[in-house]
């Protein structure tokens, strides 16, 4: 959805928010705070965002910045502008911009691990850009290691919870259930109406961190519950969030950590309108805490044509190798995609918002490249590259025939010997509640009120358009 601002919105937005202009979009450059402390660099932007906002809404409260169609009402809202993010920005053709920077631009940018190899950047680092619009110093970085590092201790519920569910319960489900059951923990619920809405953020802020340091014991004990023999997650103050997820998946293996971390940083922040992170912030407007709002994202991630699609996409190789074995020729590929779309679609290509190949699927192309170039599967997902698209395009339909970031990651999992494709999607989502948990502190913070769009039956559309075609007011 690419939000079009009205000539003069635009040049009061350029000179209310000192800008650097870029190719697509707008880059702000914002405060750099010189503290090492997340909550106070992020009180400090807060309150200059605070006074943009008031300033820009107070001039341009009634600036028309498009119309609503029949069209966009029964098309899921489809380019419709109505939804704030301040974390990223999706452009149709470039993809998501977190804070203004682009995918490269972010791994290039974000601080990285200086010993045992490491090529990734933290996803703590990206943290702090999404909260706070500022590439963070190593400081900065090692600061919200710390953060999560202390508070990662799992309630003893939650592990009995976990414990008590049917291995076969489906990932999502345990993540879901389990992210709900620690909202025993919420401050926010607690101490609601006993501060001042304004200060609102800082108990979101504080929620968030927890969430944020227990969701990957739990997925790790989901995973080893599931489907190894279950490990008590534990935290080494001396290690990342990435490798303490992974050691307590019982992986160790340096490269897979480092292809973590470049996962965690690509499935983060889509802006604000896909179903995650949507969900996230609808819920979170009627001022439900983190631990709720993050479970009803984690269930519209579970949808097969959003965040399960990678799984879908295991599946789908999965068929095509048993049907024409490990090396299928072109035309066994082609002809196998022909036959699926007689049924269904072809998951991990296409989406709502970009027209062209994601970002985020060339960014674990690259990675492949260096690392995984001789494995047959993720040859396979090449190969499907190659002859998807042309097929789509032939449809005559599809907006985007080109793979999204969920085309590529079932294979690299499978490669690093994560082989349970049903368990996938729970790292989408721990990954995506870096994006969503930023964006939920920064929504309390501008003290945005519920969500709640008007909807009309067909009728009442029926007679508002008229004979005439255009909309009678009431
Ligand atoms: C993290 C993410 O969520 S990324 C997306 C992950 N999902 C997938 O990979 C699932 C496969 N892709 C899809 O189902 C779709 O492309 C979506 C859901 C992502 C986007 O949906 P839309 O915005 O409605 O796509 P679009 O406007 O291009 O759809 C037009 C038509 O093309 C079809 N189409 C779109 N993508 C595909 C595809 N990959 N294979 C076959 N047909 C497709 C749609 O089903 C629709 O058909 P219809 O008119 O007969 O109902
Ligand atoms: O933007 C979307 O609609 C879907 C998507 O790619 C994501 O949420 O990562």
């Amino acid at each position: 959805m690419s939000l079009k601002l009205s000539r003069c919105a635009r040049e009061l937005f350029l000179k209310t928010s000192s800008i650097k202009g870029r190719q697509h979009g707008v880059h702000l450059v914002p405060h750099r705070s010189s503290s090492c402390n997340l909550k106070e660099a992020m009180a400090e932007q807060i309150k200059i965002h605070r006074e943009k906002v008031i300033k820009f809404r107070k001039e341009h409260g009634k600036t028309k910045v498009g119309e609503a169609t029949i069209g966009n009402i029964y098309g899921g809202m489809r380019g419709l502008p109505a939804l704030l993010c301040e974390t990223s920005y999706l452009d149709p053709n470039e993809g998501i911009r977190f804070r203004g920077h682009t995918i490269p631009e972010t791994l290039c940018e974000l601080p990285k691990p200086e010993c045992d190899g490491g090529e990734q950047p933290y996803p703590e680092g990206l943290f702090w850009l999404l909260c706070t619009g500022c590439i963070p110093t190593k400081e900065q970085v090692e600061f919200v290691r710390d953060e999560w590092n202390c508070r990662g201790k799992l309630p003893k519920h939650i592990k009995t919870l976990l414990l008590n569910f049917p291995k076969n319960l489906h990932p999502m489900a345990q993540l879901s259930a389990a992210l709900s059951a620690m909202n025993i923990k919420s401050q926010f619920s607690k101490k609601l109406n006993t501060v001042k809405k304004d200060k609102l953020w800082e108990l979101m802020y504080e929620d968030c961190m927890d969430l944020l340091a227990a969701i990957t014991s739990i997925a790790a004990l989901i995973y080893t519950h599931s489907f190894k023999t279950p490990i008590d997650p534990k935290i080494d103050e001396n290690l990342c969030w990435t490798e303490n997820f992974c050691h307590n998946m019982g992986i160790c293996e340096p490269e897979i950590i480092d292809f973590m971390r470049l996962y965690m940083i690509l499935h983060s922040d889509h802006e604000g309108g896909n179903v995650s992170a949507h969900a996230v912030h609808l819920v979170g407007s009627a001022l439900s805490d983190c631990y709720l709002s993050m479970s009803a994202g984690i269930n519209g991630l579970a949808g097969p044509i959003h965040g399960l699609a990678n799984q879908e996409v295991w599946r789908f190789i999965q068929e095509l190798v048993k049907k024409h074995g490990k090396t299928p020729t072109d035309d066994q590929v082609k002809s196998f995609c022909q036959d699926a779309l007689k049924t269904g679609v072809i998951p991990g290509y296409g989406h709502a918002v970009l027209r062209k190949t994601d970002p985020r699927f060339t960014a674990q192309k690259e990675f492949c490249e260096k690392h995984l170039k001789d494995d047959p599967n993720i040859k396979i997902v090449w190969q499907l590259f190659k002859i998807v698209p042309p097929l789509l395009e032939s449809l005559g339909k599809v907006q985007n025939p080109w793979p999204n970031v969920d085309a590529h990651s079932g294979a690299i999992l499978q490669a690093y010997c994560i082989t349970e494709m049903n368990y996938y999607t729970v790292l989408f989502g721990v990954s995506r509640a870096l994006g969503t948990m930023a964006w939920i502190i920064w929504a309390r913070a501008l003290l945005l009120p519920i969500e709640r769009p008007k909807s009309y039956t067909t009728d009442k559309l029926i007679q508002m358009v008229g004979s005439s075609g255009t909309c009678k007011k009431k």
